[in-house]
């Protein structure tokens, strides 16, 4: 069952995506990170939130498999506005949340680390949008923040190649805060998590307020124009090519249409 485990000590609770095999964020899933954000938020106790995935990755994006579920338009809007709502969540949230990443962090995955106030990823960990190798695009804000971390040259290519970058190369662009071995994400996160929880609360709480001022005006208007984008991008005939082939382990004919 895809849930998220959450465990509080020590002022610090650590939340752990549990999607076997790749921490696909499934809607159940999302909405399992929701009520645990529910949690929190009325937990007195926490300070700072440690987010890692179980297994072999942190989260490999979407649950690709999902799609083939949803019929129309109005169902891929609305799972992008879903993902979009709950990450933006995070982003506002006002305790601090580091994202420790090992294995990978794709598509939704990188999306929902990007919403993360921290970045510890693994030196040999991948980092990608790699939504249009399926004929889709980014779909739980992706294109407005990836750009926000790398620089507008840096995202297209991304983007537009889907292909991942490693740790060293996305802390080089300022992807990640730290890149480490695999064997120290956890603990370098826990242990910044353990620095922030040994300051006072107000102070925490008035960073975590005024921080989000330095965000752009478009923000919103960005990420409601994905959400459009997204469910349009469903129509095409490329899309149902590029999850199909996805689904068959095979590489899609996109026919440009
Ligand atoms: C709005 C947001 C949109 C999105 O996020 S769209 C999704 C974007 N993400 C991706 O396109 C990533 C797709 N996955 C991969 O590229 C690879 O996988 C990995 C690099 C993560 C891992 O590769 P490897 O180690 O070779 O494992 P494996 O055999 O490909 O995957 C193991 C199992 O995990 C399933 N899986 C992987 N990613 C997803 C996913 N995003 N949604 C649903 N299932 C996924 C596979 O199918 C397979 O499953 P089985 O063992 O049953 O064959």
């Amino acid at each position: 069952m895809a849930v998220i485990n959450y465990e509080v000590k020590n002022q610090i609770a650590v939340l752990t995506i549990q999607s076997p095999p790749a921490n696909a964020l499934s809607v159940y899933l999302l909405n399992s990170l929701e009520d645990t954000l529910d949690k929190i938020e009325n937990d007195t106790s926490v300070k700072a939130i440690v987010l890692k995935g179980e297994g072999k990755f942190f989260s490999a994006g979407a649950d690709i498999k999902e799609f083939t579920s949803l019929e129309s338009a109005s169902d891929y809007q609305s799972l992008s506005e879903r993902g979009q709502k709950l990450f933006n969540r995070i982003e506002h949230f006002p305790i601090p949340v580091i994202a420790a990443i090992h294995g990978a962090a794709l598509g939704g995955g990188l999306e929902l680390a990007m919403a993360c106030h921290i970045r510890i990823g693994a030196e040999n960990a991948k980092f990608g949008l790699p939504e249009t190798t399926l004929g889709i695009i980014p779909g739980f804000a992706g294109t407005q923040r990836l750009p926000r971390f790398v620089g507008a040259a840096k995202a297209y290519e991304m983007i537009l190649s889907g292909q991942p970058i490693k740790g060293e190369e996305a802390k080089a662009n300022g992807l990640l805060n730290q890149a480490v071995d695999e064997e120290a994400v956890f603990d370098t996160a826990y242990s910044l998590a353990e620095n922030i929880a040994a300051k006072s609360r107000v102070s925490i709480n008035a960073v975590m307020k005024l921080v989000p001022y330095a965000k752009t005006e478009q923000f919103q208007q960005g990420v409601q124009e994905e959400a459009k984008a997204f469910a349009d991008i469903f129509g095409s005939e490329d899309a149902k090519e590029g999850v199909q082939a996805f689904i068959e382990k095979r590489k899609p004919e996109f026919k440009d249409k």
